[in-house]
């Protein structure tokens, strides 16, 4: 028996093989077992989820441990990741792929004197376990732990910024210090083939490289997947990793793989795969890496414990930057995320162990709007081509890439290649859609600016998980992207409030041939639709109180439905609040101006920092048109939030429709005492 659960015992997988303890390995894990339970503080958590799991307080435990015991610790692991997972979502497949890596890492290295980098650290889940977090109750929820490394929680928790390809940066830069400051400590980097596709990547390791008494291990967890392969069909080319007899199960994991459909190109993947068309033209993955500079190690199993801890063993002594090269299987050890080819497991929400399958009730998301109305508007036109940086699915470029395979493109983790590539294609002729989360749009915000913009060429950005996500965190929140485009000359947002809006909006986006276009909006599903009581000047009057109103509410994208709910609040206790939807709100339109003469005091409300955002732009248009009406916005302060559900965050920054009611009242009934008190003769 290798599991306690059934649903760890796939067919998929060969190993890991944990068998029954031998009573030496039961003996010492018990012993080991009575020790952790002293030592672990009884703020650290169950130990009843897995005997020798529960045992592991701290990456000295682990240490101490027979290697006859670890494969029963992998798959108490394995248990406790899906048990776990399934109730609260999460980074499953990643981490039941890294859990034999882990393992090794701590076993090797000594955190936190030595350094461990997980890059974008949506695979640290073994590693918190290993490092005595074992309450997984609350995990990504308000009050429980991170989904990624968090300074926080734990000292061997460095890098908390879940934005991929940064972590050999961060490395070498931590390998620097300690060499001026005369410590001796390793820095291990752990990347994910996906994360190498970063450009990043490339530049850390050119510097990494010349640092030759400096001791960087960069450990690969190669598992031929970014979301989606991060690769191509080379599977009959893999005669140099042949060569090598101890690396069977290795080209097993690798040819599967392979054989799998890309979207990718291939060239990195030749590149740690010593592949090249051609027998006779055949290089190694040593002879690349080392004509860098690097000592390579590898391919290593990712799942042989023994293999894993004497390969980083060699890495460590070896005292100068070296990469260690190891292939996995993402979702190793559970069935249906090993069987995963629609990125389900990547990060599931909750969802049945038994099954695999989602138990989240159905609903219309807003991904899937503009998925299948890129495709529609791709069927009418043929220079529509469609761009994802590596995720195809949750950006619903997909559904293109299954209409029209040669108009998709997938470019890797790579979002700033992805915008001056669109840039080329525009100049080419084409017009490109560039699909990515906000957040990311923040890796491109240069080529946005000036390969994109500075050229008025026609790419239009389509940015999902815009304003507050949830959790995922800090790192992942979409809320700079207002304000950095708003500094772009020319550029031209829109922000829908529903389906019909998303649609209408991105098909005018298209349109624009004289300059970058972006369409923004949130996560999840998308509400009902909002029908505009009239259009005026291109903005939507969603509730008109009449001539001059109290307030003039500029709500931006999804608040929509909140702006409606708060007028009828307020108009509950008098005060007449008109809802306006822009719909484009950079440049802010005419139509507002005019509309905000009219009213007592302007309101806006938006899902993005209010720093440099839309409330500001809309003060400033008003004030450069002479409108002296006060101008009150509302949104996200400039400041890190942390991870829960997107209505606790809302809640959090008192963005609900009772707690904007309650402002707005405050604020018009100060403007009444204000203009009573100037009115009043005795207080002049
Ligand atoms: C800059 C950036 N772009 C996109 C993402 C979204 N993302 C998170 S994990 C991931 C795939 C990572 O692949 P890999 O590094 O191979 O790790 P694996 O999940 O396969 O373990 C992507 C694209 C991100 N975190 N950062
Ligand atoms: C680590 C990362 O960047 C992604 O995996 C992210 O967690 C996905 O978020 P969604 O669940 O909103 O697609
Ligand atoms: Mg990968």
């Amino acid at each position: 028996m290798r599991s306690s659960q059934p649903w760890l015992d796939s067919k998929i997988s060969p190993a890991p093989q944990a068998g029954p303890l031998t009573p030496l390995a039961r003996g010492v894990a018990a012993t080991v077992t009575d020790q952790a339970r002293a030592e672990v503080p009884p703020s650290k958590g169950a130990l009843s989820d897995g005997e020798l799991l529960g045992s592991i307080s701290s990456p000295e435990v682990l240490r101490a441990l027979p290697a006859e015991v670890l494969p029963t610790l992998a798959a108490e692991i394995r248990d406790y990741l899906v048990a776990k997972v399934s109730k609260t979502g999460g980074h499953l497949g990643p981490n039941l792929g890294a859990v034999e890596l882990t393992i090794a890492l701590h076993r090797v290295f000594e955190s936190p004197a030595d350094k461990i980098l997980f890059d974008t650290g949506h695979q640290a889940y073994v590693h918190k376990l290993l490092t005595g977090r074992h309450d997984f109750e609350k995990l990504r929820q308000r009050g429980g732990l991170s989904g990624y490394p968090s300074r926080d929680e734990s000292p061997h928790d460095l890098v908390e910024n879940s934005h991929a390809s940064t972590a050999l940066s961060y490395a070498d830069g931590l390998a620097k210090a300690f060499a001026l400051r005369g410590e001796k400590r390793h820095v291990v980097a752990l990347v994910g083939d996906g994360a190498l596709t970063g450009g990043m990547c490339w530049e850390a390791i050119n510097n990494i490289a010349a640092g030759k008494d400096r001791p960087v291990v960069i450990v690969v967890n190669d598992n031929g997947r970014s979301y989606a392969p991060t690769i191509g069909g080379l599977a009959n080319h893999l005669a140099t990793l042949r060569l090598n007899p101890g690396y069977e199960r290795v080209l097993d994991l690798v040819r599967d793989s392979l054989s799998r459909t890309p979207l990718v190109g291939a060239p990195l993947y030749d590149a740690l795969h010593g592949v090249k068309r051609g027998l006779k033209d055949a290089i190694s993955p040593q002879g690349m890496f080392e004509d860098l500079g690097l000592k390579y190690v590898g391919p290593v199993d990712g799942h042989d414990l023994g293999a894993l801890e004497s390969a980083l063993r060699r890495a460590k002594s070896f005292g100068g930057p070296v990469i260690v090269h190891t292939v996995t299987r993402k979702g190793y050890g559970y069935a249906p995320a090993e069987a995963d080819e629609a990125d389900n497991f990547h990060g599931p929400g909750a969802f049945d162990p038994a099954t695999g399958k989602s138990i989240a009730p159905p609903a219309l998301k807003w991904t899937k709007v503009f998925s299948e109305e890129l495709v529609a508007v791709a069927e009418e036109r043929e220079d529509v081509v469609g761009i994802t940086a590596a995720m195809a699915i949750p950006t619903g470029i997909d559904k293109l890439a299954q209409r029209y395979p040669e108009r998709a493109y997938d470019v890797g983790i790579a979002e700033q290649h992805a915008v001056t590539s669109a840039a080329g294609l525009a100049m080419g002729g084409m017009h490109p859609v560039v699909a990515v989360y906000a957040t990311f749009l923040n890796r491109a915000f240069d080529q946005t600016l000036l390969d994109v913009a500075l050229h008025g060429l026609p790419v239009t950005f389509v940015l999902d998980r815009a304003g507050i996500t949830g959790p995922d965190g800090p790192s992942h929140y979409g809320i700079w992207d207002l304000s950095i485009l708003g500094v772009v000359p020319g550029i031209k947002v829109a922000a829908p409030r529903d389906a019909a809006t998303l649609r209408e909006e991105f098909r005018e986006a298209v349109a624009v041939s004289d300059g970058p276009t972006v369409v923004r909006f949130p996560t999840g599903a998308v509400p009902a639709d909002l029908p505009a009581v009239s259009r005026v000047g291109g903005v939507d009057v969603l509730v008109d109180a009449g001539k001059k109103p109290d307030v003039l509410l500029v709500s931006i994208g999804a608040f929509a439905h909140t702006a409606v709910e708060v007028a009828a609040r307020a108009a509950e206790h008098g005060i007449r609040v008109t809802v306006v939807d822009p719909r484009w709100v950079r440049p802010v339109p005419e139509a507002l101006v005019t509309m905000a003469r009219e009213a007592a005091l302007v309101v806006s409300l938006e899902d993005g920092v209010r720093a440099g955002g839309i409330g500001t732009a809309l003060a400033q248009t008003l004030s450069d048109a002479g409108v002296g009406v006060p101008v009150r916005d509302l949104g996200v302060p400039a400041e890190w939030h942390p991870h829960g559900t997107r209505g606790e965050i809302l809640a959090d920054l008192g963005l609900t429709a009772q707690d904007i009611a309650r402002q707005i009242t405050e604020w018009v009934s100060l403007q009444a005492e204000q203009a009573d008190r100037t009115s009043d003769p005795l207080t002049h």
